[in-house]
C-alpha cells in the first residue's frame, strides 16, 4: 500500500475521530448549558433518532411550558450569518440547515393532528462555545451556546402541564432513544456538569443570569388557549402550502381571523428573505391583530407588516416621493359639486335613487375598479349591484365621473379611491422592495377580503403575484357591508379551487348565532368568486349561555334603556368595561351612546380612537369601525325596528333592497361581535 495513502486514511480517520469527539462535548455542553430548564418544568431528551432514519440522531429535544425545541449543536468555528445565510469563514454553509428546517416541518405536521400550532415548534441551532447570537437562517434559530437558555426560557408559559404531557408523549414516540431500549427513558439533566474541555473556562451564562432567566419564565403571564393550540383542522390549515392565492373562508367566529395570525407568524418564520404583509378594509383590526401577534409569536413581530389598506397605500407612494393630499371631507364636496353641476342635470336626475347611489357607483363601482374608459363601464356586470342601469344611464354616470375627477383635480385632492390607484401605478414603476428602505413582501394575507374594492386587490396581488403562498384571502361574503363589490377574476386572481371552509364557531353561544342569523336566514349575496351565494353553513357552535335580548321602546326611553343594560353588565354579569362594544349602524347613534353614557359617568373609548392598546372603558362604535372584532357583552344601539322585525318584509325596489341587505348584513356583524351577551335596542316601527 502507497505510504501516501496509507497516511491520508489516517488523517481523516484522526479527523472523523475529532469531529465526533466534537459532537460529542458540544451536545454534552449544550444539554448542560439547558440542563437547568428542567427545574421549570421542562423535559430534556438527549440523543434521540432522526425521525424516519435508522442511524442519524436528533442531539436535544427540549419540550416543555415555551414548546417544543429541536436542537441540533455545531462545533463550528468563524461563524458568520448575513442576509438569513450562514457561512464558515468564506463558505456558504446555509444548506446545512436544511435537514433541521425539514425535521421541523415533519414535527409541526405530526403535532399538527393535536392541534398544536406550527408556531410552537422551533428548531435550533447552538453553536457550541458562543455567546451573543441570535439569528433565523432557512427558518432554523441560530443561537449561541449561551443564549440558547434564555432563548427557551424567554418563551414563558405557553402550555400547561397537561399539554406539556401530551407533547412529551408524543415527543418521546417521534423521536425514539438511540441504541438499547433501556436507554429509552428520557435524559433529564437537572444538575449540570461541565464537560472536562472547558472546566476552566468561564460560563457563558452565570448563575444569576440563569436564575433570572428562569425566575421571568415562571412569571411570565400565560396565553390564551388557542395562541398555541387550535382545532387540528385549523393548525394543519395554518401551514398548508397552496401553489397560489388562496382563500379562507366561514361564518362569523370561526376562528379565520385566528388561523390569519397563526399563519402570518408561520410564514414570515418560513421566509426570512421578506415581510409578510396583514392588511384590511379598517385601521381598528390591524391594530388588534398586531398586539395578538405580540403575545402569539413575539419571534415574529418585526417579520409582520399590520396596517389599513389605505394605509399601505400610503406608505407606498411615501417611499416612493408621490406627494398626495387624500381629504376625504373635501372629496365629498368635490361629489356634491358634479352632482350639482353635472349629475343632477343628466339622465341620472331623472331616476328615483339617493345621490349616494350615483357617489356610490362613482366611488366604488367605478373609481374603486379604475376604471378608465367608458367601454369597460359599458360592458361591466357590476357585481353586487341590483339596480340595472341602462347604456344611457351608463354614460351619465359616467360623465358625472368626470366631472367628480376634474374637481378633485381642482382642488388638488384625491380620494381614498384615487390615492390606491395612484399606488398601483406606482408600484408598477417601482416595484414593492425596491424604494430605499423598502423590504420585500413575500406574503400578503388579507382579513375581511370581501370589504376591499377591484382596485385595492390588484394592489395587494401585484406584491406577491401568483407566488406559492403569497396571497391568502380571508373573509365572509356574508359579512360583506360596503356597496359595490367586485369578483377575484376581474381583480386577475385565479383561485383555481385553492379555498377552504371552516365551519366550527368558536366565539358565539349558540342563542347569539341562532339570534344573529334568523335575521339573514336565506339572504343572497354577491360572492367575490363571482356566483351568488347563501351564508356559509356552521356545523357546530361551541359555547352556550342567555337568550339575547331585544329591546322595543319609545325612542327618548332608548338612552336610559341602553345605559341601565350597561351598568347590569358592569355589576350583575360583572363584565369589565373594556370588554363591552356598544355598536350603532349610525354615527348619530353612536354620539348619541357616547353622551350618554358619560353622562352616567361611564368610561368609554370611541372605536375611532381604538387601535388595539387595552384601555379599560366601552368601547362604543359604528359597526363598520368593529369588523373583525369581538366583545364578551356587546349592544346594539339604535337600529330600525323594520329591519329586525319578524315579520320584515324586504322592500320592492332593486336599489333599497340592495340598501336592506347590506343593513341587515351589517347587522349580522354587529350581533356576531358578541361572544357571551347580545342587547339589541330597536325604535320605530
Ligand atoms: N381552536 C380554537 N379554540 C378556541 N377558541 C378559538 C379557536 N379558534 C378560534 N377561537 C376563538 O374564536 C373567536 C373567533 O375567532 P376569529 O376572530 O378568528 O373568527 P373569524 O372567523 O375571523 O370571525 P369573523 O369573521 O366573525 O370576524 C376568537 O375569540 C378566537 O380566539
Amino acid at each position: 500500500m502507497p505510504a501516501g495513502r496509507s497516511a491520508g486514511v489516517g488523517a481523516r480517520r484522526e479527523a472523523l475521530l475529532a469531529g465526533a469527539h466534537a459532537a460529542e462535548v458540544s451536545e454534552k455542553a449544550t444539554v448542560a448549558a439547558l440542563g437547568r430548564l428542567a427545574g421549570v418544568g421542562y423535559h430534556l431528551l438527549a440523543d434521540r433518532r432522526w425521525p424516519g432514519s435508522r442511524t442519524a440522531n436528533v442531539d436535544l429535544v427540549v419540550v416543555g411550558p415555551g414548546g417544543v425545541f429541536i436542537v441540533d449543536t455545531k462545533w463550528w468555528a468563524d461563524v458568520s450569518v448575513a442576509q438569513g445565510r450562514i457561512f464558515r469563514g468564506q463558505d456558504d454553509v446555509t444548506e446545512e440547515l436544511y435537514a433541521l428546517a425539514d425535521l421541523g416541518q415533519t414535527v409541526e405536521a405530526d403535532l399538527a393532528d393535536v392541534g398544536l400550532s406550527p408556531n410552537e415548534i422551533h428548531p435550533v441551532v447552538v453553536l457550541h462555545g458562543r455567546s451573543g447570537i441570535s439569528e433565523t437562517v432557512a427558518s432554523v434559530r441560530v443561537l449561541g451556546e449561551g443564549d440558547a437558555l434564555r432563548f427557551i426560557a424567554g418563551h414563558g408559559q405557553r402550555h400547561t402541564p397537561a399539554a406539556v404531557d401530551l407533547l412529551l408523549a408524543r415527543c418521546l414516540d417521534l423521536f425514539p432513544a438511540m441504541g438499547n431500549a433501556d436507554a429509552a427513558a428520557h435524559a433529564v439533566a437537572v444538575d449540570p456538569v461541565r464537560p472536562a474541555d472547558r472546566a476552566w473556562e468561564e460560563p457563558l451564562l452565570s448563575d444569576r443570569e440563569i436564575d433570572a432567566a428562569l425566575f421571568d419564565s415562571l412569571l411570565a403571564s400565560p396565553v390564551e388557549d388557542w395562541m398555541a393550540f387550535l382545532h387540528p383542522a385549523q393548525a394543519k390549515l395554518v401551514r398548508r402550502s397552496f401553489n397560489g392565492p388562496s382563500r379562507i373562508r366561514g361564518s362569523a367566529g370561526t376562528g379565520k381571523t385566528v388561523v390569519g395570525l397563526h399563519r402570518a407568524a408561520y410564514l414570515a418564520r418560513m421566509n426570512p428573505h421578506g415581510k409578510v404583509l396583514v392588511t384590511t378594509f379598517v385601521n381598528t383590526l390591524p391594530g388588534v391583530m398586531a398586539q395578538s401577534l405580540a403575545r402569539l409569536a413575539p419571534e415574529a413581530v418585526d417579520r409582520v407588516i399590520f396596517t389599513s389598506v389605505h394605509r399601505f397605500a400610503r406608505r407606498v407612494l411615501d417611499a416612493r416621493g408621490v406627494t398626495v393630499r387624500v381629504d376625504p371631507g373635501k372629496a365629498l364636496t368635490a361629489f356634491n359639486l358634479a352632482w350639482v353641476r353635472t349629475g343632477r342635470h343628466s339622465v341620472l336626475g331623472g331616476i328615483d335613487l339617493p345621490v349616494t347611489y350615483w357617489q356610490e357607483e362613482v366611488v366604488v363601482v367605478l373609481r374603486g375598479r379604475g376604471i378608465t374608459d367608458f367601454d369597460a363601464y359599458a360592458d361591466l356586470a357590476r357585481t353586487g349591484r341590483k339596480h340595472r342601469l341602462s347604456l344611457e344611464q351608463r354614460r351619465g354616470v359616467w360623465e358625472l365621473h368626470l366631472a367628480y375627477d376634474a374637481q378633485l383635480r381642482a382642488l388638488g385632492i384625491t380620494d381614498f379611491a384615487g390615492s390606491i390607484l395612484l399606488a398601483e401605478a406606482a408600484l408598477q414603476s417601482v416595484p414593492y422592495g425596491s424604494a430605499p428602505g423598502e423590504e420585500s413582501i413575500a406574503a400578503v394575507i388579507v382579513d375581511e377580503a370581501q370589504d376591499l374594492t377591484c382596485a385595492q386587490i390588484r394592489l395587494l396581488h401585484a406584491l406577491t403575484g401568483d407566488a406559492p403562498d403569497g396571497l391568502t384571502l380571508i373573509g365572509d361574503g356574508q359579512q360583506s357591508i360596503y356597496p359595490g363589490g367586485y369578483t377575484l377574476a376581474e381583480a386577475g386572481v385565479s383561485l383555481a379551487g385553492r379555498g377552504v371552509v371552516m365551519d366550527v364557531n368558536y366565539r358565539n353561544t349558540a342563542q347569539i348565532v341562532e339570534f344573529a342569523s334568523r335575521l339573514v336566514d336565506g339572504d343572497e349575496f354577491a360572492d367575490i368568486e363571482g356566483a351568488t351565494s347563501r351564508a356559509d353553513r356552521t356545523d357546530r357552535v361551541t359555547r352556550t349561555g342567555p337568550e339575547p335580548v331585544l329591546w322595543r321602546g319609545p325612542q327618548p326611553d332608548a338612552a336610559a334603556a341602553l345605559v341601565a343594560r350597561v351598568r347590569e353588565v358592569l355589576t350583575g354579569v360583572g363584565t369589565d368595561a373594556a370588554d363591552i362594544g356598544v355598536l350603532s349602524p349610525t354615527h348619530a347613534g353612536v354620539q348619541g351612546a357616547l353622551r350618554a353614557l358619560a353622562a352616567a359617568g361611564i368610561p368609554t373609548i370611541n372605536l375611532a380612537d381604538y387601535e388595539g392598546v387595552p384601555v379599560d372603558a366601552v368601547k362604543v362604535g359604528t359597526i363598520k369601525r368593529a369588523k373583525g372584532l369581538e366583545f364578551k357583552q356587546v349592544l346594539v344601539c339604535a337600529v330600525p325596528a323594520a329591519l329586525v322585525a319578524a315579520d320584515a318584509q324586504p322592500p320592492a325596489a332593486d336599489a333599497d333592497r340592495e340598501r336592506w341587505d347590506r343593513d341587515r348584513r351589517e347587522l349580522f356583524v354587529a350581533m356576531t361581535r358578541a361572544r357571551d351577551g347580545l342587547w339589541v335596542s330597536t325604535t320605530g316601527t
